[in-house]
């Protein structure tokens, strides 16, 4: 979104001054573009600290696109930040955080294959976090699970040319977020923020709900 983008920016350059933040415009799912944005910011900065792959979109009906954003540019997101962080490849670390839901706990008859996008979030973050602690990449890598957060996505609850044949359901998620409520966006700022900071997190599930606010999932120890 290029008029957010910038006008982002311009925020950014007003608080901290002009050449602290960059925006390039890039859909995560063609080509090169990824790449190319990691690399342009890395010619600007010197290095990478932190990527959070937070893209996301809510299309039943193109449910293969949905696919392509949530779950195969998350992955591809995470690979080429380890390209400029992980001491595997000569770097110095960093950190990453990627963007899930609590759709990945929450299964909903309204958008089955963007749970399953975010359930896969979760087990590829889970998985290459234990490969980064054992391999010693030096980066931690977490996933952010919000509940409903009143910004555009959740406007399109009720678009049949997003949501297909499943908008017939809209009613079922409605009375979800009625039930659960609907969190404010800088509450997930917050999240991201302890993600970044805490240096004890590494293939952590942060969940952030309007009941019990930020918190972290707890899997059972697997029984043989
Ligand atoms: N709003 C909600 O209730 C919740 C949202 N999420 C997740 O949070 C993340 C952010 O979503 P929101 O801010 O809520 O939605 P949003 O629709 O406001 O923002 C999504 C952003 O992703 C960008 N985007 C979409 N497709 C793209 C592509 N191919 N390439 C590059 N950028 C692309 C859009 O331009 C937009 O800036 C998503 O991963 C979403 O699934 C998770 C839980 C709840
Ligand atoms: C058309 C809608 C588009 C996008 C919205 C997304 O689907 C969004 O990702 C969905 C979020 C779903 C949230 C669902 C559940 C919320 C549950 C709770 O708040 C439960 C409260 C506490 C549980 C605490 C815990 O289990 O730890």
């Amino acid at each position: 979104n290029e008029i957010l983008g910038e006008q982002c920016k311009a925020q950014l350059d007003a608080e901290f001054g002009e050449g602290k933040s960059t925006f390039i415009q890039c859909d995560v799912t063609h080509g090169d573009a990824l790449r190319d944005a990691f690399q342009r910011t890395v010619d600007q900065f010197g290095q990478l600290d932190i990527a959070i792959n937070n893209a996301g979109i809510n299309n039943e009906k193109n449910w293969e696109k949905t696919i392509q954003v949530n779950l195969t540019s998350v992955i591809k997101g995470t690979y080429l930040a380890l390209e400029h962080m992980s001491k595997e490849y000569g770097k110095i670390g960093g950190t990453i955080i990627n963007v899930s839901s609590m759709a990945a706990f929450l299964h909903s008859p309204h958008q089955p294959v963007y749970t399953a996008t975010k359930h896969g979030v979760i087990g590829f973050t889970r998985a290459i976090a234990d490969a980064s602690l054992q391999g010693d990449y030096g980066v931690r890598i977490n996933v952010l699970c919000p509940a409903f957060v009143d910004t555009p996505l959740l406007h399109t609850v009720e678009d049949e040319d997003n949501m297909g044949k499943f908008v017939k359901f809209k009613d079922d998620f409605k009375r979800s977020m009625n039930k659960f409520g609907v969190l404010q966006p800088s509450l997930i700022a917050e999240g991201m923020m302890r993600l970044i900071m805490d240096n004890s997190l590494n293939g952590a599930v942060m969940k952030i709900t309007c009941s019990k606010g930020i918190h972290f999932h707890t899997y059972e120890p697997m029984s043989a």
